[in-house]
């Protein structure tokens, strides 16, 4: 359900623009991150005045919005009146509400204990009031939003939806932690970076379906429809310079100047005499008779009047057609311009904007839910408690989707516990074709997620570990939910590994099931010195590729171990480092690239590295870097 919003700040300050309200915008923003359908249908400013509050909330109730929240006016100064303008409204308190803020700002702010929130029903809207300041205003309404819609589907008496509801919030996962019952070993083979691509692709079914779209949103989308010129361009002939319109069998000598043309005017339709030209501009359509363009700096002004040329003289003899641009010449009509499976450049939105187009055919892409799991995690702008951090993966990996031009619907964080990470997924799954998480995959007792999609909701795991680093217990799984196809892939939690996975895996299949074929990244291979593997899994080592005087140079970003997300700051590439055994084999076997001949101690000649350079695959996420 989309539910709808008004927001009424109350603040004698803003309203007087002594101060600018932020409070308003923030809850908007919120709102649109936790529902991202709903509509925020009016948005309002009032001075602290009992009278005046009132007016805006019956107005707003008129309008039948589903939920109505105020922000300001809630403490114990002189001018705070919200509540008693509340109060006076509402049919019905909803004390609950206010309780739950309250008690959970408490944890933030003793403070808390000041506000004198209210919030009730009137008809079928909910009004809530949230304290003024911005932070707070945004916490608050995080602390209740998760309740609105089964509140409002109550409220508005959606049956199907309130039933819905009460089994969403009902959800309890069958899966049972139980520490020492936990495998002591992964029961998942490990597979190989290309086969579990390949077997990712596999599974894929390309969608097909295509969606219509205005051409000024298209870009970067995959087309779905070869674009035809509908009709030739330019549709009438059309002068290349500002000069004038002439008949070239006139010849040079003095003309009488008769009329302007400009561009966008309408043709002419008297037809040119002997002796006579006609002023025009670069682009306005060619007068009848006329069959040349003599430009201005070959002609010479003989005669005015009143700012008005009356005569000229050509100087330079015009040849037939000179300087027009012919009717189709730079598309003929009929023809195909942009072809189906082309990826939409601005160039092509020009294209398409010049030959007529307003709306486009393009390959739907597949809808795309997220959400990280974690105890310890926080969302950006709260304050951390101790043993808590900050959710990157989540931001990281929705703004990487966007890089791809991906968009990706925010889950929000699911505890480290079954029935969280079930309800999280019910309510992903809902909506969406493809659902990344991040986190939970690896062998702690609390790591669920494979767990409550095998046992709850029936999937096939195709793969649970990968020989690779970082990225090791990368999962790819698919299910079926109320009759749909549904693709899982629970990335591991360190933020580089669900990164670098999400790169190698998620990206290609997204591409493919959008365009039936995929992104293949480029490789190139680079000589540098030697890179250390202290693990037998092959490494993809962020890095830096750079092409410099004819030569491809890359160095590594840093430290790599996994959680260290800044390693990804500025890489283009990922250096391919074979795993510490295949290295040791590699380097007995191997000479190194330069070296120098010295006697060794026993008289023999043995080669000395000065330095050990070996090539190495690199895969190309991002452009090239030119230095
Ligand atoms: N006994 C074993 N332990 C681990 C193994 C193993 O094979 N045996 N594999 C390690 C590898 S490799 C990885 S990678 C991680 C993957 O762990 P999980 O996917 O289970 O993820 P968590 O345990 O939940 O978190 C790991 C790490 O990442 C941090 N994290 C999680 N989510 C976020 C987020 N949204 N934003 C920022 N940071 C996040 C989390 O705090 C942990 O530090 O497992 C190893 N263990
Ligand atoms: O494979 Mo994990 O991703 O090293 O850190
Ligand atoms: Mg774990």
């Amino acid at each position: 359900m989309a539910l709808t919003f008004g927001i009424l700040t109350v603040s004698d300050r803003c309203f007087k623009g002594e101060s600018k309200d932020t409070s308003g915008p923030r809850l908007e923003q919120e709102i649109l991150n936790k529902f991202p359908m709903a509509k925020i249908a009016e948005k309002h400013i009032v001075p602290d005045e009992v009278e005046e509050i009132k007016e805006c909330l019956k107005r707003f109730v008129f309008q039948s919005y589903n939920v109505i929240l105020t922000t300001g006016g809630t403490g114990f100064s002189q001018r705070d009146v919200t509540p008693e303008a509340t109060k006076q409204i509402i049919e019905r308190e909803a004390n609950g509400l206010s309780h739950v803020m309250t008690s959970k700002s408490l944890e933030k702010t003793q403070y808390a204990m000041l506000s004198r929130a209210v919030c009730g029903i009137k008809n079928t809207t909910i009004i809530i009031n949230l304290p003024g300041s911005e932070k707070a205003a945004a916490e608050c309404f995080g602390f209740i939003s998760e309740s609105l819609p089964h509140a409002v589907s109550v409220l508005t008496g959606k049956k199907l939806e309130v039933e819905k509801a009460h089994k969403d919030v009902q959800r309890t996962s069958k899966v049972k932690i139980d520490a020492s019952k936990r495998d002591r070993h992964s029961t998942y083979p490990m597979l190989e970076v290309d086969a579990a691509t390949a077997l990712v692709l596999n599974e894929c079914a390309a969608t097909n379906k295509t969606e219509e779209i205005l051409v000024e949103e298209s870009l970067y989308r995959i087309l779905a429809n070869d674009i035809f010129a509908k009709a030739p361009v330019p549709p009438f002939e059309a002068s290349i310079k500002d000069g004038y319109a002439v008949r070239a069998s006139d010849g040079l000598g003095i003309k009488k100047v008769r009329y302007y043309a400009a561009a966008g005017d309408t043709p002419i339709d008297s037809t040119l005499k002997e002796g006579e030209v006609i002023r025009i501009s670069t682009g306005a359509p060619i007068p009848l008779g006329a069959d040349a363009v003599v430009q201005v700096e070959d002609t010479k002004l003989i005669k005015s009047q009143d700012g008005e040329e009356l005569e000229i003289e050509i100087k330079i003899n015009p040849k037939t057609g000179q300087d027009i641009r012919k009717i189709g010449s730079d598309v003929e009509k009929g023809v195909l311009v942009i072809k189906r499976y082309n990826k939409i450049s601005a160039a092509d939105v020009g294209v398409m904007a010049m030959l007529g187009y307003s709306k486009v055919h393009v390959f739907k892409q597949a809808s795309i839910g997220i959400l990280s799991t974690g105890n310890e995690l926080c969302k950006a702008g709260e304050p951390l408690k101790p043993g808590q951090i900050y959710d990157s993966n989540k931001l990281t990996l929705m703004n990487l989707l966007k890089e791809y031009h991906y968009q990706a619907t925010d889950y929000g964080i699911a505890r480290d516990n079954p029935d969280d990470v079930y309800k999280s997924f019910a309510k992903a799954f809902e909506k969406n074709d493809v659902v990344i998480t991040s986190g939970g995959v690896s062998m702690g007792e609390f790591d669920v997620i494979k767990q409550v999609l095998t046992i709850d909701f029936n999937a096939i795991i195709h793969f649970g570990r990968i020989n690779m680093k970082p990225g090791k217990p990368t999962t790819f799984a698919t299910l079926d939910y109320n009759d749909k196809r549904k693709y899982v892939f629970a990335l591991p939690g360190n933020p580089v590994s669900s990164c670098v996975t999400s790169i190698l895996f998620v990206i290609p299949f997204l591409r493919k099931i959008e365009r039936a074929e995929t992104i293949k990244y480029p490789f190139v291979h680079v000589s540098i010195p030697e890179i250390k593997n202290s693990d037998a899994r092959p490494e993809y080592a962020r890095a830096v590729v750079s092409f410099k005087n004819g030569i491809l140079s890359a160095h590594t970003t840093g430290s790599q171990v996994s959680s260290r997300l800044n390693s990804l700051l500025g890489a283009n590439g990922l250096i391919i480092v074979p795993g510490k055994n295949l290295q040791d084999i590699n380097n007995s076997a191997s000479q190194p690239i330069f070296g120098q001949t010295t006697p060794n101690i026993f008289g023999q000649y043995s080669i000395k590295p000065i330095s050990q350079t070996c090539l190495y695959k690199v895969l190309l996420f991002s452009e090239l870097k030119y230095v």
